[in-house]
């Protein structure tokens, strides 16, 4: 607490060309990395496309962090890679050196943990942020269960634990935030950033400070979240309860 979270703008582009376009409306806003949503890619890149897309956006971006994220379908995005080829496209990403974050699913790491365990060891290895994370997009688990997620992204070596869960009501919201103070007291030094989606976790995002979170995603045009709020706002919110909270900028 006391830390302004960092403001993480998703791209999710169907081609390089609208990505370059979304960048471009990036100039002038108030944001500190940037997410590339694969699973954005109308058509699935060969190998030598997929790098040249990500060098195109690294150099494009200047020196804004790049944090990497495949979304499959299984965790409410809308790529269908099979484990072999998901792993093989992190693997490309964390060898090309253009990026600085990378999301893992943990189901990926828990079902197929042969085959990612070289991914979260090359990360470390490179210095490459691990963000493990994991989302359900029909509602919000009991406070156990999302402390057991919690507990083996650290165990998988996490060095950001991430995870979004729909809110139906604002007990739901309340649930994320008490979830946000018990993880970060068991291990202080890992980032968190915990969200309720939708309407009724709006909350969540606003206090993003209040619970201790590294960084919130803010929307450029259509958000790639419920309840994502535009840039502009997310840091006038961030700006305000920063002051409120009695911390200098
Ligand atoms: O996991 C998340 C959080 C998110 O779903 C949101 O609700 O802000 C947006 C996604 O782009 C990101 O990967």
């Amino acid at each position: 607490m006391g830390i302004k979270p960092k403001i993480c703008v998703p791209l999710m582009g169907k081609d390089l060309h609208e990505l370059n376009a979304l960048i471009k409306k990036l100039t002038g806003a108030t944001f500190d990395l940037v997410e590339w949503r694969v699973d954005g890619l109308e058509v699935t890149p060969s190998d030598q496309e997929f790098l040249r897309i990500l060098k195109d956006l690294r150099t494009h971006l200047g020196a804004a962090p790049i944090l990497l994220t495949y979304r499959t379908a299984l965790e409410g995005g809308n790529g269908d890679l099979d484990p072999e080829h998901y792993c093989n496209l992190l693997k490309m990403a964390i060898q090309s050196g253009c990026v600085d974050l990378l999301d893992v699913e943990l189901q990926m790491i828990e079902n197929h943990y042969v085959l990612m365990n070289p991914c979260l060891l090359e990360c470390k290895k490179r210095g490459i942020e691990l963000v493990i994370s994991k989302h359900d997009f029909k509602g919000t688990p009991s406070l156990k269960v999302l402390e057991s997620w919690a507990d083996k992204m650290r165990y998988f070596g996490a060095d950001v634990l991430k995870i979004a869960v729909m809110a139906e009501s604002k007990s739901d919201a309340l649930k994320v935030m008490a979830l946000s103070e018990l993880e970060n007291k068991k291990s202080p030094e890992l980032q968190t950033v915990f969200i309720a989606m939708g309407n009724a976790g709006l909350i969540t995002r606003y206090a993003a400070e209040f619970m201790g979170s590294a960084l919130v995603f803010a929307s450029l045009d259509a958000g790639t979240g419920p309840g994502q709020m535009p840039i502009k706002q997310t840091s006038d919110a961030l700006d305000l309860l920063h002051q409120i909270m009695g911390f200098e900028n």
